[in-house]
């Protein structure tokens, strides 16, 4: 009886587990679904492998991905000599990762941050630059809003952990991720207006369903510092925010921070 019950219990845990896995993960399609995000594909023009071989040409920087034995996935924007803007070949490793986490059967959390103490200032501006056509620029924001989507229905807790600034397609990736936590100083900032673009990473649709229209309008057309107070104003996070995390999140957002 007592061999019976050793053996059942693991079973038991990990039925529960991959049980809440496939609940998580079914709650958010069906909320992505009655928002209707779906991706982008040729019927809508876009031409995934011609973008794809135009950002290889702007390399630079990174993006880590480190997944420890808890379940517990860190995502990190490296390219701190430009404030980890994004290059060309970082918005394709982006989506490698994506695919691997996709593929991570015992994921239960992500934390994605950024190198050396700030969080991310959107695309390189160099390569926002050279793919100024019209169809460069919507194929480029077709392509990041893809992989955006895709991060928003993993089957994981996604955290934002803003550290120093977050800004413009920055400002937007917090929106992707299920919570956002601030430490002091930090700040998120949609830029957009200041340089004549609008949000190109799915930003202002999601900020919308985070912070309802009149917020989201507040913030994008006056470019408005979100600093860790106004964040907990506008429920965008909250100190308490960290008390909904699993304890092993919570505790690998710790160790990053300290
Ligand atoms: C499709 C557009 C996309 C979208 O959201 O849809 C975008 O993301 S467009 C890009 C929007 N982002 C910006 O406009 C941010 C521009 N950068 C800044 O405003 C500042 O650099 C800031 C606030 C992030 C940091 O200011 P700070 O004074 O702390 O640092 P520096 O300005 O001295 O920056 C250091 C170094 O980094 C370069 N840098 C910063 N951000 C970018 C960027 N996005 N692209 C290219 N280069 C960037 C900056 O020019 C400095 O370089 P240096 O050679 O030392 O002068």
């Amino acid at each position: 009886m007592l061999a019976v019950g050793a053996w059942w219990r693991p079973c038991a845990a990990e039925m529960a587990v991959s049980f809440w896995n496939n609940l998580l993960q079914i709650t958010k399609n069906r909320v992505l679904q009655q928002r209707g995000v779906s991706l982008y594909n040729y019927t809508h023009g876009f031409e995934e492998h011609v973008i794809k071989k135009k950002l290889e040409q702007f390399a630079g920087g990174s993006i880590n991905l480190s997944k420890d034995g808890n379940g517990i996935g860190v995502l990190t924007v490296n390219n701190p000599r430009l404030m980890n803007a994004f290059t060309g070949t970082m918005m394709l490793e982006l989506q490698e990762k994506v695919t691997e986490l996709e593929n991570w059967k015992e994921g239960k959390g992500l934390i994605i941050r950024g190198a050396e103490n700030t969080f991310c200032s959107g695309s390189d501006l160099n390569v926002v630059k050279a793919l100024s056509s019209m169809q460069d620029g919507v194929n480029t924001c077709m392509f990041i809003r893809n992989t955006l989507t895709r991060l928003m229905r993993l089957p994981l807790i996604s955290v934002a952990l803003v550290q120093g600034k977050a800004v413009g397609g920055g400002a937007e990736l917090t929106t992707a991720c299920d919570f956002r936590l601030m430490t002091p100083g930090s700040e998120i900032r949609f830029v957009h207006k200041e340089i004549g673009l609008v949000p190109g990473w799915g930003g202002a649709t999601r900020l919308v369903q985070l912070i309802g229209s009149g917020n989201a309008l507040k913030l994008l057309s006056g470019a408005l510092k979100v600093d860790p107070e106004r964040a907990s104003v506008l429920f965008y996070c909250t100190d308490d925010t960290l008390l909904l995390f699993p304890p092993k999140t919570r505790l690998k957002c710790t160790e990053i921070v300290s």
